[in-house]
């Protein structure tokens, strides 16, 4: 395997509101690999943007970092903990190395600004020459006329456009990661997989690392390496795409597979039995333990730590073998 570019190790993240302290986060570790996608899905609320936040520094200001450590490697042997970078150091990396692109691309667009503008933003350099470099990431993102669209203003775009210029203005700094929250969830259907296979292809062109939220497993499956698993605040359950679907470890893996309907296959659809937990009064223990089927004392009482049981496949369950 290729090398390890961001490591977080411990994370744990909390919002402070009126009604209580929410732990979204809880001792969260995870490895990202230089060139990989790595999808990161659970259901709604689970904290995958909890977690996406984190690691770009963009948390809304109730959130609180608690401890752990998001470890990037930027090569040659430097790394940074992203937690404890100042403002002004985050300045330098945000955009650059890290870069988020959301779901929305209205609200990540200016519309008072030509697109020309709002792709080269963070782009130093003369002129014509940065427009070059701009017409250049449009063309890769297929877009027809470049050159015209990057006169044009956002809302004079579709949806898709207007989501490929976001995606144009985060790429045009190559940086090394990019954290994309349920991208593509806003589009219809055949924008999102043009979309996506696009994201998939720039990749390896521009070797940079992709880190996709998504709640939808067929999205997961049809574009990532790996995926983790999340659930409640913990990351559960990590693989490959491949072992993930023909094997599942984590019983929450488990019942989530079996809850969405698979194409070609006869089978019943299953939904999870009960709730997922208000992260407000999460469950002591193993989160998943008042739902799992196969559930233990010991589930109630210790948190399993993530440990990897074959090689590349990481669990966090109480249950040795199934
Ligand atoms: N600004 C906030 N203040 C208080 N609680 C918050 C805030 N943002 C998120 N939360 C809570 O933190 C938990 C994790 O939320 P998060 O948005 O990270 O989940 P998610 O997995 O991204 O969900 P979704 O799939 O719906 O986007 C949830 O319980 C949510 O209600
Ligand atoms: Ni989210």
């Amino acid at each position: 395997m290729s090398e390890i570019v961001l490591s977080i190790r411990d994370l744990t993240v909390n919002y402070y509101t009126r009604q209580g302290v929410v732990n979204a986060l809880d001792g969260v570790e995870l490895d990202v690999y230089q060139g990989e996608i790595l999808a990161i899905v659970g259901e709604s609320g689970c904290g995958k943007s909890t977690l996406a936040r984190s690691i770009a520094r963009i948390l809304p200001s109730n959130a609180v970092i608690e401890k752990g450590s998001i470890i990037l490697n930027l090569g040659s042997g430097n790394t940074v903990d992203l937690v404890r970078l100042s403002e002004d150091e985050l300045v330098k990396i945000r955009g650059k190395i890290v870069s988020m692109i959301f779901q929305d691309p209205s609200a990540a667009l200016s519309p008072v600004h030509k697109v020309k503008k709002q792709v080269t933003d963070h782009v130093s350099g003369e002129k014509r020459r940065v427009e070059k470099i701009a017409q250049e990431i449009l063309k890769k993102l297929m877009m027809p006329a470049p050159h015209m669209i990057l006169e044009k203003y956002p809302h004079e775009l579709s949806g898709g456009m207007k989501q490929r210029i976001v995606i144009a203005a985060s790429l045009i700094t190559r940086p090394r990661i990019i954290i994309a929250d349920e991208p593509t969830t806003a589009l219809d259907v055949t924008v999102q997989a043009q979309i996506l296979k696009m994201l998939s292809r720039l990749r390896e062109e521009l070797e940079t690392t992709i880190i996709l939220i998504t709640h939808n497993l067929a999205v997961a499956a049809e574009i990532a390496d790996r995926i983790a698993v999340m659930y409640a605040g913990h990351v559960v359950e990590v693989a490959d795409v491949f072992s993930l679907f023909e094997r599942p470890l984590h019983p929450y893996t488990k019942g989530l597979l079996k809850s969405i309907p698979k194409p070609h296959v006869d089978e019943e659809i299953e939904p999870i039995r009960g709730e997922p937990p208000s992260l407000a009064d999460p469950p002591p223990g193993c989160r998943f333990h008042p739902r799992c089927p196969y559930v233990m004392d010991v589930c109630m009482r210790i948190k399993p730590r993530l440990e990897e049981r074959a090689p590349g496949r990481l669990v966090a369950c109480h249950l040795e073998e199934r």
